[in-house]
């Protein structure tokens, strides 16, 4: 083959195709589907994609390709086809989609620098700058505050170019390793000869005696307890020798996890593993939806099904949610299949994950546990994809390609005829409405383990508690339980929504609310510094001491965030032992880890933390969970709200009770009366399925109707309205008659970073046009669009409206 056939790292409508390369004969037979390859690309050097080779071209006067950047392809061709699909289903440029299925670290970065192509002095502004060296990088150029005219005119005047240069940013990790380098006998005469005070040369001669193998420099230095300088002598003397080895970061060291053996599985497990190893074993795709009450043992289900799928010598793809993603879920998998398990996880560092990435690639392992984009894991003989927790909205990608790893699973495992399960024990609407119709096989594991009761829960509202007088931020029932666990020596779970949940701050004098000034959003008090931050777009600024609206001094803080709750339980309950899990406490790599461990160590009672302590946990000594504020999901506007809320207290009350020792919820709400608390502290899935179905029949929501939204922005007020406005008409005018469009009308969050946006909605149930009709309407704005000022957001399946 002498033609590659190309996609380019340049995202825009008129270049997502293919473009036709030449293949220079000292690349003959090197080029290979699914590889980086540099090429020219107008002026300049990119990266792309090979898609294809051939022989026939319809352009002649065809470009070389310049440079390879890969030996082995990085996409198999399941992925580049899964990728042409993906990037059809969800608008999105092909290059785009084939990033977004690599790790960061194989983006490739641009560098621009300047050459001068003359040996004559360059103007005086300019060569003041080149200070006689023939070229310097373009950043230079800028930081020195270099002229964009003058640089143009020496561009058009033929003494200087740019040269544009593409880096790749992958970096393998290399150990040292010490070799002997002598036959044994002549090092015991080198250690004979070696002087009385050489102390650690003698140590480390006597160690390669007795152990000649290699070992890393690291190692050694650490067993023998000393340092590099005392190894320089018997290197240079050429008695050691140092190599340099390739080795993975290794994040999830397997000697930390105890081995575990397959359990004997409950009547129920058996029940529902049934048709998925069947599924297995005749090759058969089919979507299961295990539907598994909080404790019921799902996991072991998971964990049994891979097995046999590793016995059929196929590999295994497991998402879990970034949050659940949690040390206890790790170390399940570890203990079971061992060092067969690579995990990608976003806390991991760019090499760290582009070492489990290659540890896939190169068939070093038969699992990967990880988050949404583990999903495109380059596996080519795949025999079980499961999505634990399916319900969860993070399995959504909000950016280009906006994809969801749901959409992705079933592909892959049509592609490779094997079954998909989605396991949870609130599964979405879309999902059990489909195993209603025999979609998708529905699995129901109704108990919990040893027959363990569901937690009691106990609704207190909030309201009555102001009514007697209690202005703290527990309820007297939450106080006592908290008390009596204490008592017992039993744990527990506090659970409040969001970081910093509507920590605003207000003006008790006007009511005044201090905005953040480039973006339609209250600012958020960070008590630490005492300062206000914007979550959108990082803008802060100090806490004032007096209102600027009114000048009154009574400014303060609203709300409550996991802070306020931690000073207040101190007041409370002081001899409380309490650890805070939130983002704040969790930034630094290992913390999050770290706080579990203590907790499951009892060093705490309380475990007080946001969305992330409500998934996976499985703590046998936690008897109460408190969820402080119930209703804080409740009233944002999504229609999902309700289904959220529902979700959300269904999982947090789950970690209560788990094994021997029964548990209690106690749930805080000012909406005691609404039907996602109340079937939630029931356990009432099904009802609430039923009912939650007929509001979003009414409403024309998902699952009975297809959502489209588009959001424009630009930081034009007058231009958004207009594009979004044109955008409501072509749509009215192409759709079919049965298609809803709503809008135009402003987002729920009117600006962002000095932007406004519009949005409009489409509602509708086929439209099998929409898909042509909108890339028109994209590539019309496309000039606009290329100049950075307008944005068009298409998502077709909207998880976050706002
Ligand atoms: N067959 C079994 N025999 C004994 N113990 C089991 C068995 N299956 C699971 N368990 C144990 O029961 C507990 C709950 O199981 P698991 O965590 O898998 O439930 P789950 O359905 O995944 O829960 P959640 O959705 O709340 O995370 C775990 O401690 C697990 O080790
Ligand atoms: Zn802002
Ligand atoms: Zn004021």
């Amino acid at each position: 083959m002498r033609i590659a056939k190309v996609v380019v790292d340049v995202p825009a409508s008129q270049t997502n195709r293919v473009f036709d390369y030449n293949i220079p004969s000292k690349f003959a037979g090197s080029v290979h589907k699914g590889m980086r390859v540099i090429v020219p690309f107008g002026p300049r050097k990119i990266m792309g994609f090979v898609l294809d080779l051939t022989d026939e071209s319809d352009f002649d006067r065809l470009k070389d390709i310049s440079d390879l950047m890969d030996v082995t392809p990085v996409l198999t061709s399941e992925l580049l086809d899964l990728g042409k699909w993906l990037s059809e289903q969800t608008l999105s440029f092909y290059i785009s989609v084939f990033q977004a299925m690599l790790p960061q670290v194989l983006k490739a970065k641009y560098k621009k620098e300047l050459h001068k192509l003359t040996s004559e002095e360059l103007p005086y502004q300019l060569e003041e700058i080149f200070a006689f060296r023939d070229y310097i990088s373009y950043d230079e150029f800028i930081e020195r505050d270099g002229h964009h005219g003058n640089l143009q005119k020496a561009i058009s005047d033929g003494v200087l170019e740019i040269n544009y240069l593409v880096n790749s940013r992958e970096t393998v990790k290399k150990e040292s390793m010490i070799t002997v380098n002598r036959e044994s006998y002549l090092v015991e005469e080198e250690l004979a000869n070696l002087s009385k005070q050489a102390v650690k040369q003698r140590q480390l001669l006597s160690h390669f005696i007795k152990y000649p193998e290699p070992i890393s420099q690291k190692t050694l230095l650490e067993q023998l307890k000393t340092t590099r300088a005392s190894l320089k002598p018997l290197l240079e003397q050429g008695i050691l020798k140092e190599t340099k080895q390739e080795v993975y970061r290794n994040p999830y060291r397997e000697d930390k996890y105890p081995e575990t053996k397959a359990l004997p599985l409950t009547n129920q497990q058996s029940e529902a593993i049934e048709p998925i190893l069947s599924s297995i074993k005749q090759k058969v795709h089919q979507v299961f939806l295990l539907h598994g009450v909080t404790g019921s043992g799902k996991t072991e289900v998971y964990l049994q099904s891979i097995q046999e799928v590793i016995n059929k010598g196929k590999e295994a793809i497991v998402l879990v949610p970034e949050i659940a993603l949690t040390p206890q879920m790790v170390e399940r998998f570890k203990g079971r299949f061992g060092s067969n398990v690579a995990v990608l996880h976003s806390a991991l560092s760019a090499g760290e994950k582009f070492d489990e990435w290659r540890k896939i690639q190169r068939k070093q392992v038969k699992v990967v546990v990880g988050a949404r984009s583990a999903i495109f894991a380059p596996f080519e003989n795949v025999g079980i994809i499961i999505i634990d927790e399916e319900h969860e909205t993070s399995y959504k990608q909000e950016e280009h390609p906006r994809y969801h790893a749901r959409d992705v699973a079933i592909y892959r495992g049509e592609k490779h005829d094997c079954p998909v399960i989605l396991g949870s024990a609130t599964p979405t609407l879309e999902s059990f409405a489909r195993a209603q119709k025999g979609i998708y096989k529905l699995l129901t594991l109704s108990k919990r383990m040893n027959d363990a009761k569901m937690p009691k829960v106990n609704i207190v509202d909030m309201r009555d508690e102001l009514h007697k007088g209690n202005r703290s931020m527990f309820s007297t029932k939450l106080k006592e339980e908290i008390e009596l666990r204490l008592k017992k020596q039993e744990q527990i779970v506090l659970f409040l929504n969001r970081r910093g949940y509507s920590t605003f701050v207000m003006c008790r004098d006007c009511g005044h609310v201090i905005e953040c000034p480039h973006c339609d959003i209250a600012l958020t008090y960070h008590r630490k510094n005492e300062r206000l931050k914007c979550h959108y777009c990082a803008h802060e600024k100090q806490m004032p001491s007096h209102c600027p609206d009114c000048e009154s001094d009574t400014i303060r803080y609203f709300g409550t965030g996991t802070q306020k709750v931690e000073e207040a339980l101190s007041e409370m309950i002081p001899e409380a032992r309490v650890i805070r899990m939130d983002v704040d406490t969790t930034r630094r790599k290992g913390s999050h880890e770290k706080l579990l461990t203590q907790f499951g160590r009892h060093e705490a009672d309380i475990l007080l933390g946001t969305q992330m302590i409500a998934k996976g946990l499985d703590f046998g000594k936690v008897t109460l969970v408190g969820v402080l504020a119930a209703d804080s999901l409740l009233h944002l506007p999504d229609f999902r709200a309700s289904e959220k809320t529902f979700q959300l207290l269904t999982q947090v009350s789950g970690r209560a009770g788990r094994h021997s020792l029964p548990g209690e919820v106690v749930v805080q709400t000012y909406t005691p009366e609404h039907y996602s608390v109340q079937l939630a502290s029931e356990y009432n899935f099904e009802q609430f399925f039923k009912q939650e179905m007929n509001m979003r029949k009414t409403f024309q929501y998902p699952p009975y109707y297809f959502l489209t939204l588009i959001t424009v922005s630009h930081p034009n007020q007058v231009r958004v309205v207009e594009v979004t406005k044109t955008i409501v008409q072509l749509l009215n005018k192409h759709l079919s008659e049965q298609a809803r469009i709503l809008g135009p009308t402003p987002s729920p969050l009117t600006r962002v970073k000095d932007r406004y946006r519009y949005q409009c909605m489409v509602k509708y149930k086929n439209e099998p046009n929409q898909r042509k009709i909108i890339k028109k309407i994209l590539s019309f704005y496309d000039a606009e669009i290329q100049k950075k000022d307008l944005l068009i957001q298409v998502d077709l399946q909207p998880y976050q409206l706002m």
